[in-house]
């Protein structure tokens, strides 16, 4: 038996073997999960490597003791335990990475269902974007404003002429004029119409073709009638009919203004709440004013309301306001998504909707930036001021909603587009006139005055009237004599002058005949231009003066640029992210006004806190996105782990399928060992039953033998004893003695080889046998010199015992 096979004879021994195949089963177990499933991955390299793997199994299996064994059982347990522990750990954070998406996904910054990652990168994107907006104000987005509805509109403009007829085939429709308007058509004229009525530039709308001459008598004096009123009132009932569901709104746009009374019913009430503003009028300190206001207000109301019987039976303010309203929400929804989707609301100082209805409105609709955004395009203390002093004292005895951002537009009596639009109405009006008598044409930009003692204040109306004046004719090319003047001075305290009226008599005086009155500080058609322009100056004091050619440009309306000009006003503040401009929160030098004062204040204030929250809301996105940033990094860590994973169970299950092999190997030499031992103790079985069986020969030989001699004897004996009984007896005898002696030699040499045998069954007993045997001989040969060498040497002995002797 091999050095090798002693080795395996010892991890066979019946204890450690039991113990081997222990340990081996726990191992096994432990790797066995992991194997089932890492099965399926077992690439074609693992089984390349099996080949090598089995050569190292075999040498180590050859190799292998007990120690080796369970050195190996350690390693791989090591390696097992570890797996594990990075599985776990990255199963947690796989897990806490897909809580963190789907909180994400819950909250609605993902909707879709796009992988992760590319949401991630998207909601990453739109973060940044937001970061972005937010850090820029509310950015542009670009679009033309010549968009799909007024292109609708030009279409159906140039179908029928102008956006007013299309309510006109609609009602011939209903007396069964329709046949030939083809039935998509009439479902689509709606909403073209109210496209149209956007779109509806020169010859469209109450300035152009629907626009009529006032008087039946021939006067050619242009204005925005009743009847326009009634075309007004068609865009606005088109329009809500055409309006879709509405959406909630993001932002709110409230439009802030005057008004005027819609009915003759409420006109006292409307001059009432004049009289009685003291941010309007102020009556001298020595007459009380809540008392003295509504008396006056009840004794103009008469001829006030007479007025408005004039102009069709009431200020068509609201209805202007509300057209212009939705067009510019149009157009920013359109052009600004960021804050859509917009909500016009109108917030009036005298008449309803009063400011307080505006606000509930726009607090129930759960709106979250509400511009306040002046219709004045030039501030005057006396009505931009007031109604932003209303609004302050609204929001003093009622809570401004925390979530509510508000933001001011105050001013923007310089806007391009705004003298654009006015320079446009201008030169239509200006193509009315004889060519011979154009170039000599006045234009009188007409501003409603103010007291002057509100001018010596330090109101900055009277110059943003100016600057308006300056660039309407910067794009008239100055190419027309103008002046800037008054009308609609109330009561008996100087008023800014010269007053229209005047301005006109002492011109007609110096020769002057033509004219086109312009009214620059409102945006809207109201009693002023359709009474006091359009009647007592464009058609009574024409008459009086005996010239026919006082023409009244249209206020802005819906004039496409205008509405542009609206829309660009809010994008720009939206963009800017200044709430509230400085000019604003300046007060005049000589303002008396205390609710001014607190007004601005509080202005201030909130566009302070307003600016804290945008700076936190800038705060909140870059921490949104360093998170998401910082999510991305974990995302491609996890990844990587994923990975590393991935590498690792690959490794982990050839690391198993190597000790599998390594333990079939052992299994196959074990049982090998086994048979050879079973076949060395049968071998060794065998030959002692061989050793026995001819040992046993032998005697049965010896015993034949013998058997056979006794035999031989007696037939000597039986022959013999025929001659000579006394020879045979003696024969017999000494054969007897001769048996015996044989008989007792054997015996003797059966003895002497047993006690021989123990000294001759290894070499060294044969060897010390010999000596023995032979240092004997020489004695017994040599005994009389033995003896001598004996005597002599007990007397030496005897000597040294006894001394005195
Ligand atoms: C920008 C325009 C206006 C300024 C500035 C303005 C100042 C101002 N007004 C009054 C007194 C009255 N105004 C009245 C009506 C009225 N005022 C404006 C515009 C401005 N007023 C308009 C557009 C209207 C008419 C609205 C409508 O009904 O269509 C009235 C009531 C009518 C009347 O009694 O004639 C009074 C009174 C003062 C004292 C003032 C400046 C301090
Ligand atoms: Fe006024």
């Amino acid at each position: 038996m091999s050095s090798n096979g002693d080795e395996f004879a010892i991890v066979l021994e019946e204890g450690n073997f039991q113990k081997f195949r222990k340990c081996k089963r726990v191992w096994v177990h432990e790797s066995q999960d992991a194997g089932q499933r890492q099965a399926k991955h077992r690439s074609p390299t693992t089984s390349l490597n099996r080949t090598t793997d089995l050569d190292d199994s075999n040498q180590l299996a050859a190799n292998a003791d007990k120690q080796q064994v369970q050195r190996i059982k350690a390693v791989f347990e090591k390696k097992n335990q570890k797996s594990a522990q990075v599985i776990a750990q990255l199963q947690k954070k796989l897990d806490a990475y897909q809580k963190k998406m789907h909180e994400l996904e819950k909250h609605g910054a993902i909707q879709s269902h796009r992988p992760p990652r590319e949401v991630l990168r998207d909601m990453g994107q739109g973060l940044k974007n937001v970061g972005g907006n937010i850090r820029d104000g509310i950015s542009y987005v670009g679009g033309s404003v010549m968009s799909k509805p007024r292109e609708f509109a030009h279409l159906i403009k140039n179908k029928f002429g102008s956006a007013d007829n299309i309510s006109q085939l609609s009602s011939e429709r209903h007396h069964g004029g329709s046949a030939t308007l083809p039935a998509a058509a009439s479902q689509a004229s709606m909403m073209a119409a109210a496209a149209a009525a956007a779109a509806s530039v020169a010859g469209g709308g109450p300035q152009g073709a629907g626009q009529q001459k006032f008087s039946d008598d021939g006067s050619e004096c242009s204005s925005v009638t009743s009847d326009s009123i009634g075309s007004l009132g068609n865009k606005l009932l088109l329009l809500r009919s055409a309006s879709t569901a509405a959406s909630k709104p993001k932002t709110g746009v409230v439009l802030i203004n005057m008004g005027g009374p819609e009915k003759l019913e409420h006109v006292e009430d409307y001059l009432h709440k004049i009289m009685t503003d003291t941010d309007m009028i102020q009556f001298p300190a020595f007459i009380p004013q809540h008392r003295f206001g509504p008396w006056i207000a009840k004794r103009r109301a008469p001829k006030v309301a007479k007025k408005y019987e004039e102009i069709g039976g009431g200020s068509p303010i609201l209805k202007w306001t509300r057209l212009q309203g939705k067009l510019l929400c149009d157009q920013l929804d359109k052009k600004s998504p960021e804050s859509a989707p917009h909500k016009p609301y109108v917030a009036f100082r005298y008449v309803k909707p009063h400011t307080e209805d505006a606000f509930n409105e726009l607090i129930e609709d759960g709106v979250e930036h509400a511009i306040l955004f002046s219709q004045y395009p030039q501030y005057c203390c006396a009505t931009t001021g007031s109604s932003f002093n209303e609004i302050y004292r609204h929001f003093r005895n009622n809570e401004l909603p925390k979530n509510l951002k508000i933001s001011v537009i105050d001013r923007w009596s310089t806007h391009p587009l705004l003298a654009k639009c006015f320079a446009d109405n201008i030169r239509k009006e200006l193509e009315k006139i004889p060519e011979k008598d154009r170039k000599d044409t006045i234009i009188l930009f007409s501003a409603h005055s103010i007291p002057l003692k509100t001018v010596n204040r330090g109101d900055a109306y009277p110059s943003e009237i100016g600057a308006t004046v300056h660039n309407v004719m910067h794009e008239l090319n100055f190419e027309y004599p103008y002046q800037l003047v008054w009308q609609s001075k109330v009561g008996p305290v100087p008023f800014l002058g010269p007053m229209t009226d005047d301005a006109i008599k002492d011109y007609v005086t110096k020769g002057k005949t033509s004219f086109i009155v312009v009214p620059i500080a409102f945006v809207n058609e109201h009693i002023e231009t359709l009474h006091e322009l359009d009647i007592e100056y464009c058609k009574e004091l024409a008459e009086e003066l005996g010239i026919d050619q006082i023409k009244r440009c249209p206020a802005p309306n819906d004039h496409p640029l205008f509405i542009e000009a609206m829309a660009d006003i809010v994008q720009k503040h939206l963009k800017s992210g200044v709430p509230v401009s400085k000019k604003f929160l300046h007060r005049c030098p000589h303002c008396i006004n205390h609710t001014c004062g607190h007004s601005k204040t509080w202005y201030g204030r909130s566009h302070e806190s307003h600016q804290d929250a945008y700076l936190d809301l800038n705060k909140k996105t870059r921490i949104i996105q360093d998170q998401v940033e910082s999510l991305r990094e974990n995302f491609d860590i996890v990844k990587s782990l994923q990975t590393e994973i991935h590498d690792l169970n690959v490794a982990l299950q050839e690391e198993r399928f190597r000790s599998e092999r390594l333990e079939e190997q052992i299994n196959d030499l074990t049982e090998l060992h086994q048979n050879e031992v079973e076949n060395l103790k049968q071998a060794m079985a065998d030959m002692e039953e061989k050793v026995q069986y001819q040992s046993e020969e032998r005697l049965r030989d010896i015993h034949e033998m013998l058997e056979h001699c006794q035999t031989k004897q007696q037939q000597y004996v039986t022959l013999e004893g025929l001659d000579n009984s006394n020879a045979r007896a003696l024969v017999v005898k000494l054969i007897n003695v001769l048996l015996t002696v044989l008989q007792v030699v054997l015996l003797l040499v059966a003895t002497g080889a047993g006690i021989i045998m123990p000294f001759l069954r290894t070499r060294l007993r044969i060897l010390s046998t010999v000596i023995i045997v032979i240092g004997v001989a020489f004695v017994l040969r040599q005994w009389p010199e033995v003896q001598d060498i004996g005597s002599h040497m007990m007397r030496r002995l005897k000597d040294t015992l006894d001394p005195v002797q």
